[in-house]
């Protein structure tokens, strides 16, 4: 561990320097990882580890995602299986599946959770939640989560570029007296940048809120509300689009991302400077009751609830992607296309 300030408040925190390796390799080398789920996190955290040197397996069912573990190197029979042969064969148990997914296969997969073995999530939602989910694990098994901090697809990039996506760390069961350096092992195995330490309640409410909020539904409210004000007093798309999105992740979120908000804004016009330091006050003004009715709506469990009940439907990929494909449609992420498009990088 290493005890490092995060703005005033000192915290432990795991990173290859004190956890390298090659010590994950040795704690994790009898162990047989069974990633179950082969859709975002499951070829990110199994790629990974795989290249990494772990011993892996993948268990998934029939379909299109079974044929894509295939092409990337699985080989059915030797290092990939349905679900329950690998459950059957894991040691370590990942439950990469949807989190309803989880609900669905965990009435199956419980028997094979035998003593001394290791039920890994990457989310607190299965434990958190666990009234609403039905998941009880037993008691002779360790129970560990290592939630990387980003999308499975950033992870498996991050990677192969040689950089590393954060991950938070929780221990819900420790039934052999090993399962923190299991977990914090599996977490260097995954190509973690650095571990922090959690719970699986912290997880899952900050989890959620954080994707309703700022990482996707509130950036997504805040775009289409400007671009619309933009679009109803006569700006053309490539004005609304490129005041709204494309000078944020093209220019201006990269120095944010590299040195700090400030130093965006010192790079900045004075003009902007001035604006954005009496707008900013207003725009937190608005935003923070919403804030404060999401936090509580995932805290009080309606947002798992509803992810539960409209995930769990037999048609939600169709629902899901129909709104998807409906987002896709508005005009300010077609103008993004031609946008993209023009970058000289592009063309
Ligand atoms: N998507 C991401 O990048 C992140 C996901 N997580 C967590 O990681 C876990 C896995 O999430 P994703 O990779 O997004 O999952 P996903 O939605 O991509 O689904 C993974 C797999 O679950 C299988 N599946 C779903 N329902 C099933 C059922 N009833 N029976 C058998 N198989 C079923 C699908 O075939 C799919 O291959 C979740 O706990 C999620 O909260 C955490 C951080 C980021
Ligand atoms: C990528 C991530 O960590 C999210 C947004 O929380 C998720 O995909 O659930
Ligand atoms: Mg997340
Ligand atoms: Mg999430």
């Amino acid at each position: 561990m290493a005890k490092m300030n995060f703005g005033g408040v000192v915290e432990d925190v795991v990173t290859k320097e004190e956890f390298p390796l090659e010590k994950a390799r040795e704690i994790l080398k009898d162990e047989t990882i069974a990633v179950i789920g082969y859709g975002i996190q499951g070829p990110g955290q199994a790629g990974n580890l795989r290249d990494n040197g772990f011993n892996v397996i993948v268990g998934q069912r029939q379909g299109k995602t079974y044929d894509k573990a295939v092409a990337d190197g699985w080989v059915p029979g030797k290092t990939l299986f349905s679900i329950e042969e690998a459950a059957e064969k894991g040691t370590i148990i990942c439950m990469l599946l949807s989190d309803a997914g989880q609900i669905a296969v965990w009435p199956k997969l419980k028997k094979y959770l035998t003593k001394g073995k290791t039920l890994y999530y990457s989310h607190g939602f299965a434990i958190n939640w666990q009234d609403r989910t039905g998941v009880v694990p037993p008691e002779d098994v360790d129970v560990v989560m290592v939630a990387p901090k980003g999308s499975g697809t950033s992870l498996r990039t991050m990677f192969l570029e040689g950089r590393g996506l954060n991950c938070s760390y929780a221990i819900y069961q420790d039934a052999t007296g090993k399962a923190e350096e299991k977990c914090i092992a599996f977490g260097i195995g995954i190509g973690a940048g650095y571990l922090f330490q959690t719970t699986f309640h912290k997880e899952a409410t900050s989890d959620l809120t954080g994707e309703r909020g700022s990482l996707m539904g509130a950036i997504e409210g805040l775009f289409e509300a400007q671009y619309e004000v933009l679009r109803s007093h006569g700006h053309s798309p490539s004005e609304a689009f490129n005041e709204t999105v494309e000078e944020l992740t093209q220019s201006l979120a990269p120095l944010f991302g590299e040195k700090g908000m400030d130093w965006m804004y010192a790079n900045c016009s004075t003009t902007a400077q001035r604006g954005a330091l009496d707008w900013a006050p207003r725009f937190k003004a608005a935003i923070k009751p919403v804030m404060e009715w999401l936090y509580l709506s995932v805290e009080n469990g309606t947002e798992a609830q509803i992810s539960i009940d409209k995930n769990s439907l037999p048609d939600y990929r169709e629902k899901l992607n129909a709104e998807l494909q409906a987002m896709h449609d508005m005009e300010m992420w077609r103008a993004a296309e031609t946008v993209r498009q023009l970058r000289p990088e592009n063309n």
